[in-house]
């Protein structure tokens, strides 16, 4: 429209203006225009760089809007990290929410800072932001640096924490320290208190010493002889001049009574010796003597090249001196019956009543009985002797019951001699020795041992005695070294051992005897004419027929026996018991030997003739219906022997209501109707038995004795002793055994042996159930006792057996019998010469040997002959197999019927296996026919080549 009306005015001016005027108006009017459009462009112009600096500032603004963004990203991330600080921080000190509180904070103050620059224009918000951000900036840094000085206190406080720490540390060590120091102090105070406990003891023991002299445990002994020492040679010179006395006045009252007997108490109270022994254990003993004797002496040491003329010569004048090897290697019974070498030993001369009591020459210490040991000892003896006839000479000793002996090693030994109650009357002693002769005394006291041991004295005391459980006079004979208190179990209202610091009322036994003796010489050569020595010696006061007897009164001598204290630097050694034995007396006291064996291995130990009961009584038999009466008759001649009804079931009969009274034979244990026997040294089996004398099969050699305890009890201890050498369990039942380990009698040193010549039989007596070595063949003189520990002994662990027999077993003992049967069969395995590997092979072994049990043997197998016919589950008799070691007869008929079958099988099939008939008829034949050993293996091998087993 513009354009059409412009143009039209155009045409109309130019029509009116055709000339030069119109031209120049026309001119001036297109100026205008020009102009005009040339204004509007600059307005365009302006308008266009308006809108570019719009844009420009848009783009600052967008620019700024970024860098903001950016500082927003920047202190986002800067917050990140100071939250991550602060979370570190807090982490430490737990503030955490606090600096989150701060920093939501101060994040809400930015948001609105921000709010408010939105607000605000732009450009005004732009020098805002910058301010603001100057402001954040700053506020930043003064937040860090608060933050930096708080990290520097939360480092200060960490630090301080760590010190108290140190500190409190500090204060614990000084407190644990303290406490030690505490615990010390305390242990100290035990110490002292222990001490002062030993002291008391000592005091109290030295006050027992004044008021019952009696001899002193192995830790009073070193005391004693270091003051022995310290009181020195006045002393001794001192009583040497009161025993110088004392013998010449009893050899005056022995002038008057005897003139040859005054004669011999001179000679030998002028007989001082000295002696250097030399033992080789291992059966060689040199020995060298100085005799400062008179020449009878030297007349002796000529007799010595002649047995028999010393021995009667000892008879007539008393001299004693008996020839006699001793050797005893101990490996196996041949070894110990040879036995060799030679020994001169000089010991004193016994008082005629002391003949139950010996002073071994010195002391003992442990004695390494496990390995053969070359033993060297200096033995030297002075003591003077007392002859106590006379009541005067009692009285007069009476204080002193206690004898020492000084050693020239420095040793002493001291004897004591407790007092019987009615042995208090001297003239009873005087009595006894002007029969002539210690072994009248003894023999005196035997006669009634033998003739009814409820009518012996001793026993008397023992039976009244056992009914009170223990605190009988058994554990009196418990060795002087049993420490220090009598056995609580006791009922006993007396206790009969000086050593005992129970507080109970003493049993008065002192001897009033101070029996001290004379110096003899003895010359021990020869393991022969032992017994016929002994009775040279005791002028033959004993005949043969007393011999069991009187061994049995030697061994109840163990009641009554001193106690004999013994330095420790002297070792027992089998040359000690022959001295014993050649001490004067036919039946020495084994019991001594006994107690110094266990002395010598620094055990306790004491010497019992009777079963202990230690946990309960002893069960006596007061009704007539309890008691098993035989029905042997007094006019029939019988003597209760092997058709006695109750021997025949190893029941003793009652010595009150046997119809034959004394005649009746069936009272051993009883009767203690020993065999005579002694310990021996048999090197690494320990201690063992041998026989004095020829024994014959069956025959009755002793009890065992120990303490009766409770299989609880036995498994105890022997779990106790599972360190231990050597064990003495034997069952006694299925609730109760033997154990001989700290009381016991001479049979807890037999050895086991594979082979062995006794076996265990379990007897009837009164209530009680006894357990006595029998003979199972003829036992000549000298050789070692033994019987196979596998019927009866219990042993923590399996030993190896040094028995020598060719069937050696290789181990002795079963590890329990109380484990299961599961144990056995790998025991068997353990047999060195069996090839046993398994339940069938057992059948081979003892195809082999072919053991049957018999009517006389041992009560095991009676057990299992009473059980053989009867029907028995497979389990029970894989057990009985194994435990008794036998072979039942029914197998055997199974065996025989079985190759009876197979012999008719192949006979029937028309074998020609003519090896395999052989074979089996000599299998069916072999129960009535072989009887040497080479048979038996032929036929076990051809048994077993065909049928494997
Ligand atoms: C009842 S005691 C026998 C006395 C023992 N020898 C002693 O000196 O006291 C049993 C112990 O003697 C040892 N013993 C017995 N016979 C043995 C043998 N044949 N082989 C090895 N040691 C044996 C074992 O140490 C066994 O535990």
């Amino acid at each position: 429209m513009n354009k059409k009306v412009l143009l039209n005015n155009y045409l109309n001016e130019r029509k009116q203006l055709n000339g030069s005027e119109a031209n120049n108006i026309i001119k001036d009017k297109e100026r205008d225009r020009d102009r005009d459009r040339d204004r509007d462009k600059e307005k365009e112009r302006d308008r266009e760089r308006e809108r570019d600096r719009e844009r420009d500032r848009e783009r600052d603004r967008e620019r700024e809007k970024e860098r903001e963004r950016e500082r927003e990203r920047e202190r986002e991330r800067e917050r990140d990290k100071d939250r991550e600080r602060n979370k570190e921080k807090n982490k430490e000190r737990g503030d955490k929410e606090k600096d989150r509180d701060k920093e939501r904070d101060r994040d809400k103050e930015r948001d609105k800072e921000r709010k408010k620059e939105k607000i605000e224009k732009p450009q005004v918000a732009v020098l805002k932001q910058s301010a603001q951000h100057v402001k954040q900036q700053r506020l930043k840094e003064r937040e860090k640096d608060k933050d930096r000085e708080k990290d520097k206190d939360r480092g200060k406080d960490r630090e301080k924490e760590k010190d108290r720490e140190k500190e409190r540390e500090r204060e614990r060590d000084r407190e644990r320290e303290r406490e030690r120091e505490r615990e010390r102090e305390r242990e100290r105070e035990r110490e002292r208190e222990r001490e002062r406990e030993r002291e008391r003891e000592r005091e109290r023991e030295r006050e027992r010493e004044k008021d019952r002299p009696k001899p002193k445990d192995f830790k009073n002994k070193e005391r004693d002889t270091e003051k022995e020492k310290e009181k020195g040679k006045d002393r001794e010179k001192e009583k040497e001049k009161l025993r110088e006395k004392e013998k010449e006045r009893e050899r005056e009252r022995e002038r008057d009574k005897n003139n040859i007997r005054s004669k011999e108490k001179k000679e030998e109270s002028i007989a001082k010796t000295q002696k250097n022994i030399t033992i080789k254990e291992n059966g060689n003993i040199t020995s060298s003597s100085n005799n400062s004797n008179s020449s009878l002496n030297s007349n002796n040491n000529n007799n010595n090249n002649n047995n028999n003329n010393s021995s009667s010569n000892n008879s007539s004048n008393n001299n004693k001196i008996i020839n006699k090897s001793v050797g005893i290697n101990g490996n196996s019974t041949n070894n110990i019956n040879g036995m060799n070498g030679s020994n001169v030993v000089d010991i004193k001369k016994k008082p005629i009543l002391e003949s139950k009591k010996r002073a071994l020459p010195s002391s003992l210490s442990s004695y390494p009985s496990s390995k053969p040991t070359t033993i060297t000892s200096t033995t030297s003896t002075t003591t003077t002797s007392t002859k106590l006839s006379k009541p005067t000479s009692v009285k007069k000793k009476k204080s002193s019951n206690l004898k020492r002996i000084k050693l020239s090693n420095g040793g002493v030994v001291t004897k004591y001699k407790r007092r019987k109650s009615n042995d208090s009357d001297s003239s009873s002693e005087g009595s006894s020795d002007s029969s002539g002769s210690d072994d009248d005394s003894s023999g005196s006291d035997d006669s009634d041992s033998s003739d009814d041991s409820s009518n012996n004295e001793d026993s008397d005391d023992e039976d009244s005695d056992s009914s009170s459980s223990g605190s009988d006079n058994d554990s009196s004979s418990f060795d002087s070294n049993y420490s220090g208190s009598c056995d609580s179990f006791s009922d006993s209202s007396e206790c009969d051992d000086s050593d005992c610091s129970c507080g109970k009322k003493r049993k008065s036994k002192l001897d009033s005897n101070n029996k001290l003796t004379n110096l003899k010489k003895l010359v021990v050569n020869g393991n022969n004419n032992n017994n016929n020595s002994n009775n040279n010696i005791n002028n033959n006061n004993n005949n043969n027929n007393n011999n069991n007897n009187n061994n049995n009164n030697s061994l109840d001598n163990g009641l009554n026996t001193s106690s004999i204290v013994i330095d420790e630097q002297q070792k027992i050694t089998t040359e000690y018991i022959e001295k014993h034995l050649g001490s004067g007396k036919a039946n020495p006291d084994y019991s001594d030997i006994a107690v110094l064996i266990q002395k010598s291995r620094n055990k306790k130990f004491g010497f019992i003739s009777r079963n202990f009961f230690l946990e309960r009584t002893e069960r006596i038999l007061h009704e007539i219906d309890d008691i098993d009466i035989c029905n042997c008759s007094k006019g029939s001649g019988s003597v209760c022997g092997q058709d006695c009804l109750n021997r025949e079931s190893y029941v003793e009969c009652n010595s009150e209501h046997c119809e034959l009274g004394k005649k009746c034979t069936n009272q051993r244990f009883q009767r203690k109707q020993y065999s005579n026997i002694k310990p021996a040294f048999t090197g690494k089996k320990g201690w063992g038995l041998i026989t004095n004398e020829d024994i014959e099969e069956k025959q009755f050699i002793m009890e065992y004795c120990g303490e009766v305890i409770s299989k609880q009890t036995c498994l105890r201890r022997m779990k106790e002793a599972e360190n231990e050498k050597f064990f003495y369990f034997l069952t006694l039942d299925a609730k109760e055994c033997l154990d001989a380990s700290k009381r016991g009698n001479l049979a807890r040193f037999i050895n086991h042996s594979c082979d062995p010549n006794c076996e265990t039989q379990k007897w009837t007596v009164g209530g009680e159930v006894k357990i006595g070595i029998f003979a199972i063949k003829p036992i000549p003189k000298g050789t070692e006792l033994t019987f196979d520990y596998n019927y009866e002994r219990f042993g923590a662990q399996k030993q190896e057996c040094y028995c020598g027999s060719l069937n050696c077993r290789g181990y002795l003992g079963q590890k329990s019998k109380s484990s299961t049967s599961t144990n056995r069969p790998k025991q068997i395995t353990r047999w060195k010469n069996s090839i046993v590997l398994n339940h069938n092979h057992h059948v081979k072994y003892f195809l082999g040997e072919l053991i049957v049990p018999n009517s006389s043997s041992s009560s095991s197998s009676r057990s299992v002959s009473n059980l053989y016919n009867n029907e028995l589950s497979p389990e029970m008799e894989l057990q009985l197999i194994n435990s008794k070691r036998i072979f039942l007869h029914r197998n055997v008929r199974k065996l025989k019927s079985f190759y009876l079958n197979i012999f008719n099988y192949y006979s029937s099939v028309g074998s020609s296996n003519k090896k395999l008939m052989n074979i089996t008829t000599t299998s069916t034949s072999t129960s009535t026919s072989t009887s040497t050993l080479n048979q038996k293996l032929k036929r076990k091998n051809k048994i077993s080549d065909i049928f494997g087993i």
